[in-house]
């Protein structure tokens, strides 16, 4: 049987419905996908777009205030993403659909709509009380980010050995790699102490984990400016990243076009695309890339079909 996946629409204003459309024909081969979208909304967007809707196109009522301004940051748009991936969740939640999927939202809009979340992660995290783990890649290679959606100056002090050891095993557990990367924070993983001293903590917490797990699966603190070059992603597939930027963006620079993400150490699946809403070609009749949306599709019904 076809797996079911709520997709919510993420951010009106940007590529997300433009994606759903265009792709809909073939992912509806491989499942049975239900958007999280009001059909006037839809009529609206597919007029604007000049797409048609498929006839086997099947809705679930989010209800809410719309209006589609192509490109612009709104109070309405951000409260209109949100409440259509908290359909998705609860349909996810209620066992009435089997993961979901989630089209990109706009952090600024979810902000103007006095949405305190970042995003999707944290929503994740706060409504299932677990540790949700962001994780980013395609076959070749994966990332997981310690940190998220924070600025840059708070990193160092998020890194301690109890928080970094437990996300380790947990991350280990979602993924079983017995080879995994994780990497310093500082410059040539501060040379041995020469240039900061979060690598003590990274250190410790990888003893840890090792020793926990019984196995020697964490190496490093590897020196971030060459844990992604040619030869050390021959050693590993999977990456753990100090902070965002560190992990993303060395693999958007490699696999931007195919890449997706996915929330692990939940009790639901969610995957999602690499991108955000690319509001500068949103309703241009602009060439917009699918293959991440479909990849993340793909590993839905495969994380859907192992769970069964
Ligand atoms: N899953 C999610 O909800 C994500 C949301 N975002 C959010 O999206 C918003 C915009 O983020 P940006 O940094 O501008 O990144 P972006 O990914 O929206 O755009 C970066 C560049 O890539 C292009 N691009 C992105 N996706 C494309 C596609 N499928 N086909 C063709 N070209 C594409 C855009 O046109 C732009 O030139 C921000 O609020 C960001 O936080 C960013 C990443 C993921
Ligand atoms: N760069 C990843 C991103 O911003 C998506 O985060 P989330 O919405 O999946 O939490």
């Amino acid at each position: 049987m076809k797996p079911k996946i709520a997709i919510s629409i993420g951010d009106i204003n940007g590529i997300g419905i433009e994606i759903a459309l265009l792709s809909h024909e073939k992912i509806a081969k491989i499942c049975k996908p239900i958007y999280c979208i009001n059909k006037n909304l839809l009529k609206a967007a597919s007029k604007q777009l000049n797409i048609k809707i498929p006839k086997d196109f099947k809705t679930f009522e989010t209800k809410g205030d719309f209006e589609i301004k192509p490109g612009d940051v709104t109070k309405k748009s951000g409260k209109y993403s949100f409440d259509s991936f908290m359909d998705a969740i609860k349909l996810a939640d209620k066992k009435q659909v089997d993961a979901i999927c989630t089209l990109p939202i706009n952090k600024e809009a979810w902000s103007k709509a006095d949405i305190s979340y970042k995003g999707h992660t944290e929503v994740l995290r706060d409504y299932f009380g677990k540790n949700a783990i962001m994780m980013l890649g395609c076959k070749k290679m994966f990332v997981s980010l310690f940190t998220e959606h924070i600025p840059l100056k708070k990193v160092p002090k998020k890194i301690n050995v109890e928080d970094l050891t437990r996300f380790l095993i947990d991350f280990q557990k979602s993924v079983k790699s017995k080879k995994i990367g994780v990497l310093g924070l500082n410059p040539h993983a501060s040379d041995n102490g020469v240039l900061g001293n979060e690598e003590v903590e990274i250190f410790k917490a990888i003893k840890n984990a090792n020793k926990m797990l019984d196995e020697k699966i964490f190496t490093g603190p590897l020196v971030p400016d060459t844990a992604f070059s040619p030869m050390s992603r021959k050693n590993y597939k999977y990456f753990v990243a100090m902070y965002h930027d560190q992990g993303l963006a060395p693999l958007k620079a490699l696999y931007f076009d195919q890449s997706i993400n996915v929330s692990l150490n939940l009790p639901i699946i969610r995957t999602s695309v690499d991108h955000g809403t690319a509001f500068n070609i949103a309703y241009k009749n602009e060439k917009v890339n699918l293959k991440s949306y479909i990849n993340a599709i793909k590993e839905a019904i495969v994380l859907a079909n192992s769970k069964k």
